[in-house]
């Protein structure tokens, strides 16, 4: 068994007397993409903070390519569901200032546009360089995010629920576009997400959590669907609709929401 790129060991956290999570354990290997799905205030966002950096376990760590994780840094990007990017900063400036940030000693001046520009290629931005956040669409925002994330060429990329504010159509474009990137990259991806279908379609395994609180992992969900995938075929795939099936019946029937009861 190959080790893994990212352990997540024994993780607890507790906020004063109200323990959130505990014994949560996972091994993520490198180029996998992960979704995580469970009820609303189950500890999703807490978890993904604990690997970003930005919150420290209680008991039990995480290791990034065997080195303890207990600070943010530019090894691990987020991406939020609310694009966090600066407004008096072109789309291009704000992909810049993270790659100087992260390349301004490794790559010259040239090489860092080009860098920049590429990642935004990536995510058919190339249109709107010169523009301001004010002057796109959400869902331009949110690739302007995912390019800035990707263009850190992180270890591992973190997402909590990027899509969750934009509408269906866009939300299912952009999903193409992760998907694409997904079979492009390889990159090493944990995504929290709230809907089934997207995390089948872009997912390799799905962590399903249990309520909370003391939330723990309930089940992983391999999704043994090759790459690319294409989700109008998906749709009647048997493989596609038995792991939608699992997700569903995990969350509807074995740990329905206290509150939907
Ligand atoms: N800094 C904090 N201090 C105290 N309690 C917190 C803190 N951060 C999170 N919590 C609590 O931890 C629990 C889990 O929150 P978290 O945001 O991780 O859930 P979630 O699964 O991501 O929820 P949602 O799906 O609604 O976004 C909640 O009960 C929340 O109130």
């Amino acid at each position: 068994m190959t080790k893994p790129y990212l352990q997540i060991s024994d993780v607890g956290i507790q906020f004063g007397p109200n323990v959130v999570l505990q014994n949560v354990s996972l091994d993520i290997q490198r180029g996998e993409f992960l979704a995580i799905i469970g009820h609303s205030g189950c500890g999703k966002s807490t978890l993904l903070n604990i690997v970003a950096g930005l919150l420290k376990s209680t008991s039990g760590g995480v290791l990034l390519e065997d080195k303890e994780v207990d600070e943010p840094g530019p090894d691990r990007a987020v991406v939020f569901q609310n694009h966090s990017l600066l407004p008096w900063l072109t789309v291009e400036e704000n992909v810049a200032l993270a790659v100087d940030k992260v390349f301004g000693k490794t790559k010259s001046r040239s090489e860092r546009r080009d860098w920049v520009r590429h990642n935004l290629a990536l995510v058919n931005m190339s249109h709107a360089l010169a523009r301001r956040p004010n002057e796109i669409s959400g869902g331009m925002k949110q690739r302007v995010g995912i390019a800035r994330a990707l263009a850190m060429q992180p270890k591992v990329l973190l997402m909590d629920e990027p899509f969750g504010a934009l509408d269906a159509l866009t939300r299912a474009q952009l999903q193409d576009t992760v998907m694409r990137l997904q079979t492009e990259l390889n990159n090493t991806v944990l995504m929290i997400t709230h809907d089934v279908d997207e995390a089948v379609l872009l997912s390799d395994r799905i962590v399903m959590m249990t309520n909370g609180p003391n939330a723990t992992i309930g089940e992983v969900l391999p999704v043994p669907l090759a790459r690319p995938r294409d989700r109008l075929a998906l749709a009647a795939d048997p493989t596609y609709v038995a792991c939608r099936t699992a997700v569903l019946q995990f969350l509807y029937e074995r740990h329905r929401h206290p509150a939907a009861a």
